[in-house]
Order: structure tokens, then sequence, then C-alpha cells
């Protein structure tokens, strides 16, 4: 039976937007211990991380890495401390699903993942997140996690440099639509795997999250999934700081993460992004545990 630890990252360091702070408890409060426990799945809720206010705290953008990047002593502070927890839960046997909190505890997820084994990741966004504090547009963390698990950039001077040992061959990207002229170029350069919306239109959800899975899993040993609930459209999951139109629909995203499950290589997973202050009665985060469900092996029959 699949033991799942689910470990709350309740921060908003990295997104601007308040309120992405309270996504673990809106997921929890969504079913997700019984969606998985529904799914067959063995769950244990570690509880949350804890996390100062970010009105505490003074989002100063020196050091570690030069440039505009806010608060990120602080996040790196949550992302170490998950990084443990991720790595612990492992240890134990059981499979990390983390909650966001904005997409920057992304960066702890994958290092925590990485620690013991070598991986790669499925990242399922409207956004690349590979802003890093020079080419940010926000000043935004959430849109760097992945330049800073892999060391790129100004990135390449801070402790996650060669913590996530990920190989952007082994990166996967789906579901693209909103992504900065840098990003363009690092998506070129890097040989990373990236399905735009438009591959999805062509070729069809499955083919590509297959062909996604299969490039993240080769020559690892496990894949991290991230879900950022805007890579949905946003008449199906509101709740999310930077929603983006034009997104997959209730349907294909069951039908990626069911080949998630499928594809028996899944060693981590988190759901970020979900913020319950401009959600529709909480179907963002339901949406996101129905989803999480899916990717555990829930079906009909
Ligand atoms: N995880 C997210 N929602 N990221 C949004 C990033 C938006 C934009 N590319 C930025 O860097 O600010
Ligand atoms: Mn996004
Ligand atoms: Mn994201």
């Amino acid at each position: 039976m699949t033991r799942v630890r689910i470990i709350g990252a309740p921060t908003d360091y990295g997104a601007n937007r308040r309120g992405v702070d309270m996504g673990p408890s809106a997921i929890r409060y969504g079913g997700l211990a019984d969606e998985l426990a529904n799914a067959g799945v063995d769950v244990v809720d570690a509880g949350d991380l804890p996390v100062p206010r970010a009105e505490e705290r003074d989002p100063d953008t020196d050091a570690p890495a030069e440039g505009d990047a806010k608060f990120l002593h602080e996040v790196a502070d949550v992302c170490r401390r998950l990084a443990d927890e991720v790595d612990g839960t492992l240890a134990e046997g059981a499979v990390p699903l983390a909650l966001g909190g904005d997409h920057s505890i992304a960066i702890g997820s994958l290092v925590g993942a990485a620690r013991n084994a070598d991986v790669g990741a499925v990242w399922f966004d409207a956004h690349a997140d590979l802003n890093t504090p020079s080419t940010t547009p926000s000043g935004n963390v959430h849109g760097m996690p992945l330049a800073a698990a892999l060391g790129i950039g100004e990135f390449a001077d801070t402790e996650w440099a060669n913590a996530s040992g990920l190989d952007p061959e082994n990166v996967a990207l789906v579901g693209l639509r909103s992504v900065d002229g840098a990003e363009v170029e690092l998506l070129r350069e890097h040989g990373f795997t990236a399905y735009t919306m438009s591959d999805i239109d062509e070729r069809g959800i499955t083919d590509v999250t297959e062909d996604a899975l299969a490039a993240a899993s080769a020559g690892v040993d496990g894949v991290h999934v991230s879900l950022d609930l805007d890579w949905l459209d946003p008449k199906e999951a509101p709740g999310v700081g930077t929603p983006v139109r034009g997104g997959v629909t209730y349907r294909e995203a069951h039908s990626a993460m069911e080949i998630v499950d499928d594809a028996d290589c899944l060693r981590s997973m988190e759901l970020v992004e979900v913020n319950p202050t401009l959600d529709q009665h909480n179907e963002t985060a339901e949406l996101a545990t129905e989803l999480a469900a899916s990717a555990f092996g829930k079906r009909v029959i």
C-alpha cells in the first residue's frame, strides 16, 4: 500500500498576493486526507511547518543572490526545513506530498527529493518559473524556483546550486503559456523538455504527459511532480494569484494525473499556489485534492 505523508508549507514569501499562505488549510478542508484514503492510500498528516508572517519580516533583496528577489532569506529558511521533511519522509518509505504556499517551496521539495537519489521533475504550470534575481519582472521568488534548484544565473552562488543534482534534460514543463523573454532563452539553451498549450492542442494531453514523464524519468530513480494550480484554466481554478487564460481543462488535468500514476515513477509531489482569498467556495482547493487522488491511483472502477 502506498504511504503518503502530507507536509504543509504555509508560505506567501514568494508571491506578492497575501492569502496563498492559507493554501494548506483550504486543501485539507477540501478533503485531501479522505480523497487519498478513498484512492487506497495510507495517509499521515505531518501538519504545517512553522512560517513567520511576512509582515514581521523585511523583504530585503540583498545576499545570498544579487538582484531583486523579495524575501529570499525567508524562502531559503522554509525550503531548508521542507527539504529535511521531504528527505525524512522518503527515508521512512512514504511519498511526501507538500502543500503550498506559493511555488517557491518547490526549491525545498526538489532539494529534499534529490538528497539521496537522482531525480527528474515534471512541472505542470502556466509559467516556466525560470527567472533569476536579475531577470525577474516581479521580484517574486515563486517565478524562480526551477532556476534556483538548477543553480542557474545568480543562483549558481547559492547553497542550491549543486543540491538538487537536477539535469535540465530530466525536467519537463507542461502547459506553458506565460513565459518571460529570459525564460524563453533558458528553455532553448539548456535542453529542457517543454510543452506549451499549443503542443497540448495539437497532440493531446495524453501523449504530451506520457512524453514528459518519459523524459523526466529517463536514467533517474524517480520523479518529483510539481502541480501549480494555475496550470488549469482560471474557469476551473480561479483561486490562484497569477491566473492565465487558456489553460488545461478539468478532464485534461485528471487525465494527466492518471498518467502520472500509470507511469509508476512518482517519488514526491506538491500542490502549490492555491489562494483561498481569490477562490470561489474553495473549489480550487477541492480540485487540488481530487487531482492528487488521481495521481495516487484513484479510479472510478
Ligand atoms: N509560480 C507562479 N505562479 N509563478 C508566476 C511567475 C510569474 C512571472 N513569470 C514572474 O516571474 O513574476
Ligand atoms: Mn504558475
Ligand atoms: Mn509556478
